[in-house]
């Protein structure tokens, strides 16, 4: 095993955080562009203190509000442009994983004189890796993606129906400001689909990783069983804080760079959903809802091993050896039933996608992301025969 591990974010967790948000950001900057999702920080009043304690610090306030869901290169570029125009130094995302990621893109974009899809993956041989962006406040109200804390951002481009990511040094968030009071607005369905992004970007490292890691892999199962156990719980109270602030913290760890360090996999199930959502614009968790339990297992059949210590660690099923192939297999049925118990969709006649696309989100993910050789990278490396085969299993 071998790495190298630097993750420049500072962390700020607990209830009522909120009031220091103008003297955190203070240092950073004196022009803040606050970036904002669909409303709910407006509706909730938390828009309004956001404001007050960055103007309390001497901050003069600029907004761009309105990131959707499944955040749009179109909105990158007008989060870029206001920043630009009014001479902003610092940006403050408020919201969601969408929110945050589109801050990131901003904060990039407003350095790059090109096109801000230049930086996202897309196929292209050499991305434009960015080295310079505006410095980011993270202030997550919904525990879910874990970008408060990573270099990572998701961006879909509307006009060539593709969504992928970005990654850089620069992107990660100065501060992380993580306030679970802010979380408990959520509603059901997001908590449920913030529980599953979570989860997922942990089997990601679990089941692609390389072999002997097994620190990373107690690390991982730990995650997800706080996910299993506190998870339901915010589900059925949303006024829950307890566990609220455990399934945040879950989140921000879960792509932080701590479980997955060393692990050097693939994400071949985030990578195949960002091109099915880029299709069909849909939660970015229900599609990883869908097709996790689907490539588990089609992955289990190269791997048992993984799948049998993830049955007994996480399930504790019992099973007849590393090669049982059967515990494996009652390992991710327990998986998928826990997901549709919390109310994610598993099967994609559930959200009314059909299969004509199958063909064409395979060879978008392949061209997307690939090792060179055609194939998606991962344990196994996938084939577009083998996405086909994932999706047609997940209809
Ligand atoms: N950068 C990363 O590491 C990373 C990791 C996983 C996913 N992603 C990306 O993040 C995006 C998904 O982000 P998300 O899952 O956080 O959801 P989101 O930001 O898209 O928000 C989902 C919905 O919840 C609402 N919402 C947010 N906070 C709320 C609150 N406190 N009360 C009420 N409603 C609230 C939003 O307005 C939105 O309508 C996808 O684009 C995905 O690809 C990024
Ligand atoms: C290569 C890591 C991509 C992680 C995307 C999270 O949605």
């Amino acid at each position: 095993m071998q790495f190298e591990y630097d993750n420049p974010t500072r962390v700020i967790f607990g209830a009522g955080t909120l009031a220091r948000l103008g003297e955190l950001t203070r240092p950073h900057g004196q022009r803040a562009l606050v970036v904002t999702g669909g409303g709910s920080v407006k509706r909730s009043g938390l828009f309004e203190r956001a404001t007050k304690s960055l103007g309390d610090a001497g901050i003069t306030v600029f907004e761009c509000a309105g990131i959707e869901p499944n955040p749009r290169l179109s909105s990158v570029k007008r989060g870029a442009a206001i920043a630009r125009d009014n001479g902003c130094d610092v940006i403050v995302a408020l919201g969601g994983g969408s929110t945050m990621d589109a801050s990131k893109a901003i904060a990039a974009a407003v350095f790059h004189d090109g096109d801000p899809w230049d930086m996202i993956y897309h196929g292209q041989p050499h991305p434009h890796v960015p080295t310079r962006a505006l410095p980011l406040i993270a202030v997550p109200t919904l525990a879910a993606t874990g970008s408060e804390m990573n270099s990572g951002a998701v961006i879909s481009n509307e006009e060539t129906t593709e969504k992928s990511f970005m990654r850089a040094d620069c992107l990660y968030p100065r501060v992380a400001l993580l306030d679970p009071e802010l979380t408990l607005g959520v509603p059901r369905d997001q908590t449920a689909y913030g529980v599953c992004d979570l989860i997922t970007h942990v089997t990601e490292s679990y089941f692609n990783g390389v072999d002997d890691t097994p620190l990373q892999d107690r690390f991982a199962e730990g995650v997800i069983l706080t996910a299993l156990e506190y998870g339901p719980r915010a589900i059925a109270n949303g006024a829950d804080l307890e566990a609220r602030a455990q399934i945040q913290w879950a989140a921000t760890l879960a792509l932080n760079g701590w479980v997955n360090v060393g692990t050097n996999g693939g994400y071949p199930v985030h990578m195949i959903e960002h091109t099915v959502s880029a299709y069909h614009d849909i939660t970015h968790a229900a599609g990883l809802a869908i097709i996790n339990p689907a490539w588990m297992r089609f992955a289990a059949r190269h791997r048992p091993a993984r799948f049998v210590q993830f049955a007994q660690r996480v399930f504790g099923l019992p099973a007849q050896g590393p090669d049982d192939l059967a515990a494996a297999l009652a390992g991710i049925d327990r998986f998928e039933a826990f997901l549709k118990s919390i109310g994610c969709p598993t099967r994609f006649s559930e959200l009314g996608i059909g299969d004509a696309l199958i063909e064409t989100y395979a060879r978008d993910t392949v061209r997307i992301i690939n090792d060179g050789k055609g194939n998606l990278p991962g344990r196994p490396p996938m084939s577009e025969a083998d996405i086909v085969a994932v999706l047609t299993a997940a209809l």
